[in-house]
């Protein structure tokens, strides 16, 4: 038996899921689940599972950033003596971390000085992520010895990305010296979604077409052909695309420029490890959909009474018109073939509202969801949810993503770890 911890970096939260497994043929059993929220507001909360009880829900907590969550959670999973699975550090065989940013690489890696030195590297390319994750990796190194430390890759997911797509209409020299290409996000949440989504609607992964939304903090959409990652809206980096919390997503390239002086300069909120400009913090961190309301809470912006808050019902109009218009666009580049539009994320999952609101501005591209089984989602229900009407030539779903259980079939698959 093996203990494996699948810890999540997000730009709003941490979630490390915690598994036992048998071997790598065994399906992975969940055995607790910790999750700090609102890392980009001041409401950080902690919500712990056991097993199927939960411990805390909403437990408020002082973490300031990912590293400083991973800390609080590591404590509340090796205090709880109920957990039995893990009574000390040495228990733990396995850390597997979500890198947002991997470059090129094509699949999970075990981390040493080079695949650390490698990511490290790409740190600038991820701002609100790799950074963060890598802090956390040198706190499980520091603190979990005995433990194997593997990087799971976001990018992996769209490798498959044909030319036309990820290369940019700038000078191809260039591009090739830098990197400066299409890598895509999410990658981790996109895969799982595939697989749930084709044991749902029982059709084989290769048979299968949809455009995927996670819609969490940040936002990204996927057009998924074939199973396969076809075009993405997140870029270079997790920039581009849909707006999300804190940034902007696709603006004019221009405007930065026009926005304040001295954008190229260095922010200060740079650091040794992180080579951040002021652009890219006025982009990645002071835009978005707090910039328009106030709020990272996208409850909030969605519950808001249009009239008292007309600033809300701008930046929920703006989210639905930016989603929309990607679903639009990979409608024609996936021929009209759309098995699914499905729903994940943080909002995807919970906002109804904002699942209405998208629906029904596509309502032309044939989709159509029932109310009732819109307002009905289940956070403990199955995985993958129906919620179209009964006469829709594409279904409409809500899938609860996970990205933690993909990293760990990630390790599965990696011989090493296993012999
Ligand atoms: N009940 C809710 N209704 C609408 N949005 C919600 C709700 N609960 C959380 N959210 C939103 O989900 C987002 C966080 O999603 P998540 O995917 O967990 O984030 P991260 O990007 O950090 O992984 C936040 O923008 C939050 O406002
Ligand atoms: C890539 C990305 O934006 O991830 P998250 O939504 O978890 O911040
Ligand atoms: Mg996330």
């Amino acid at each position: 038996m093996k203990v494996i911890f699948a810890i999540n970096a997000g730009s709003s939260s941490l979630k490390v899921s915690v598994y036992s497994v048998e071997d790598r043929n065994a399906t992975p059993r969940e055995i607790a689940n910790a999750q700090i929220g609102g890392l980009s507001s001041p409401n950080t909360s902690l919500t712990y599972t056991r097993g199927n009880e939960g411990i805390y829900k909403s437990h408020q907590v002082k973490a300031e950033g990912q590293d400083d969550a991973f800390s609080i959670i590591l404590e509340t999973l090796l205090g709880d003596e109920k957990l039995d699975e893990v009574e000390s550090n040495s228990d733990i065989a396995i850390a597997c971390h979500r890198i947002v940013h991997g470059g090129k690489y094509e699949s999970a890696q075990i981390i040493t000085k080079d695949t650390y030195n490698h990511i490290e590297a790409l740190s600038d390319l991820a701002p609100l992520h790799n950074g963060a994750a890598l802090g956390i990796v040198e706190s499980c190194i520091r603190k979990l010895p005995d433990t194997t430390n593997i990087a799971c890759f976001d990018t992996q997911f769209h490798m498959s990305l044909p030319p036309h797509v990820y290369t940019y209409p700038i000078n191809q020299e260039r591009a090739r010296k830098n990197g400066l290409r299409k890598y895509g996000f999410h990658g981790l949440s996109y895969s799982f979604i595939t697989r749930s989504v084709s044991k749902f609607l029982q059709r084989d992964v290769d048979q299968l077409n949809i455009i995927a939304l996670h819609l969490g903090s940040g936002a990204s959409a996927c057009a998924i052909k074939g199973g396969k990652s076809w075009d993405t809206t997140m870029g270079l980096t997790p920039l581009s695309g849909l707006p999300g919390a804190t940034r902007s997503g696709n603006v004019d390239p221009s405007l930065v420029f026009h926005y304040a002086s001295d954008v190229g300069k260095l922010s200060p909120a740079s650091t040794e490890k992180l080579h951040i400009s002021k652009a890219e913090q006025i982009l990645n961190k002071e835009s978005g959909l707090s910039a328009l309301t106030g709020t990272t809470d996208f409850a909030a912006i969605a519950g808001a009474d249009r009239t008292r808050h007309p600033q809300h019902a701008l930046a929920f109009d703006l989210f639905v018109d930016r989603v929309c218009a990607f679903i639009g666009s990979y409608y024609v580049s996936l021929e009209g073939k759309v098995d699914a539009l499905v729903f994940a994320g943080g909002i995807g999952e919970k906002s109804a509202s904002f699942r209405s609101a998208v629906v029904s501005n596509t309502g032309c591209l044939g989709f159509a969801i029932s109310d009732a089984a819109n307002d009905s989602i289940s956070t403990e229900g199955s995985v993958t949810q129906d919620i179209s009407s009964e006469d829709t030539r594409s279904k409409v779903l809500v899938c609860r993503t996970d990205e933690q259980i993909e990293m760990v079939y990630m390790c599965y698959r990696k011989d090493e770890l296993w012999n």
